[in-house]
């Protein structure tokens, strides 16, 4: 069984992969080119792949006979997987849900904070060494204490940010959803969008990339939020119209933005990069060695059931 690693990984994960597989781990940090993934499809039993590798259906369809009978995707999002071709092709498609969830509320949380609360803003003037002292009316944010959020997209991670902002922060919880959830807060289920948008202060992103998600935050949307809204995107770029979400805060039609994920990443347009009331990290969201380590070890799992013909763990 010949496995391939698409990137370079924790040292406790490499070493698993080494002692169990008969494994490469690709040395570069950069997403696999075309060619490298036909090369992957047609040599390897199976493949971890991740974020930027774009197993589209045209490189499905280019290997017409692959090895490869298994993408243990490093991560729980799997936009970058056209997984209906892939099943197509024969090909198990695995992710790796619930180790990611406390880490990127941690920073949804932090965006929703530093957007708030200008901390990024703030820091770049002390760093600058303009900084003249403290005053009663020096930067001031938005309180985030009895404010309200509204989550699109409860799942995990989404669930795990309304808790942080009902228990941690004070705030007031509202969410979209078709069908309501049970969660251990008072939460309000308002399932249209732009009326969501309208009732809310800070609007978080936190549904799954992919066509149906595209462009779910778009203009209307944007039009619907209160002039002091902040939006927080945490979920995948595609999912916000960048140009129009760019277009809403020029105009002030929302007040600020908290970013981790982009539409054309790793390209952040300048506008974005320009603007003080807007936040922007560069996909940091499962980027501790804890949790890296713990998706490792998902994705090896789900090779060694493959491997022991065993029932995958978590198939998507
Ligand atoms: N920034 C990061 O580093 C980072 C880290 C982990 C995950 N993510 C993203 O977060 C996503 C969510 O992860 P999760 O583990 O919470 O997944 P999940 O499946 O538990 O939750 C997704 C939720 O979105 C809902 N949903 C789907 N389509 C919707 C729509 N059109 N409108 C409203 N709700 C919709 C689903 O019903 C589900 O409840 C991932 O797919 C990934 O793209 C980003
Ligand atoms: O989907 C995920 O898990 C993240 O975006 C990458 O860690």
């Amino acid at each position: 069984m010949k496995l391939l690693i698409a990137r370079p990984m924790t040292a406790a994960v490499e070493a698993r992969a080494r002692a169990e597989f008969d494994v490469e781990i690709r040395s570069s940090t950069l997403p696999m080119s075309p060619d490298e993934m036909r090369r992957a499809l047609a040599e390897f039993d199976v493949v971890v792949p991740t974020l930027g590798d774009q197993f589209s259906a045209t490189i499905f369809s280019e290997v017409p006979q692959p090895r490869c009978k298994l993408l243990a995707n490093f991560g729980v999002g799997y936009n970058h997987i056209d997984v209906a071709a892939a099943q197509t092709a024969g090909i198990h498609v695995t992710n790796t849900p619930g180790a990611v969830t406390d880490a990127t509320a941690d920073i949804a949380m932090i965006l929703l904070l530093s957007t708030a609360r200008r901390a990024g803003e703030g820091e770049r003037l002390v760093r600058s060494g303009n900084w003249q002292g403290w005053h009663p009316t020096q930067m001031l944010g938005h309180h985030v204490t009895g404010k309200r959020v509204g989550v699109v997209g409860m799942g995990r991670i989404g669930q795990a940010i309304a808790w942080r902002c009902h228990f941690g922060f004070g705030m007031d919880v509202a969410y979209q959803s078709r069908t309501p959830k049970e969660v251990e807060f008072p939460a309000e289920n308002i399932p249209d969008l732009k009326e969501l948008a309208a009732a809310v202060d800070f609007l978080v992103l936190a549904v799954p990339g992919g066509a149906q998600t595209r462009h779910l935050i778009n203009a209307p949307v944007l039009e619907a939020m209160k002039p002091t809204g902040i939006l927080i995107n945490i979920a995948r770029g595609e999912v916000v119209d960048e140009s129009s979400l760019i277009a809403a805060l020029q105009s002030g039609q929302i007040a600020g933005a908290g970013l981790d994920v982009y539409e054309f990443e790793p390209t952040v347009p300048q506008a974005l990069r320009d603007m003080e009331n807007v936040t922007i990290l560069p996909h940091l969201g499962t980027a501790t060695e804890e949790v890296r380590t713990d998706m490792g070890h998902i994705a090896l799992d789900n090779v060694a059931a493959f491997v022991a013909g065993r029932s995958l763990p978590n198939p998507v």
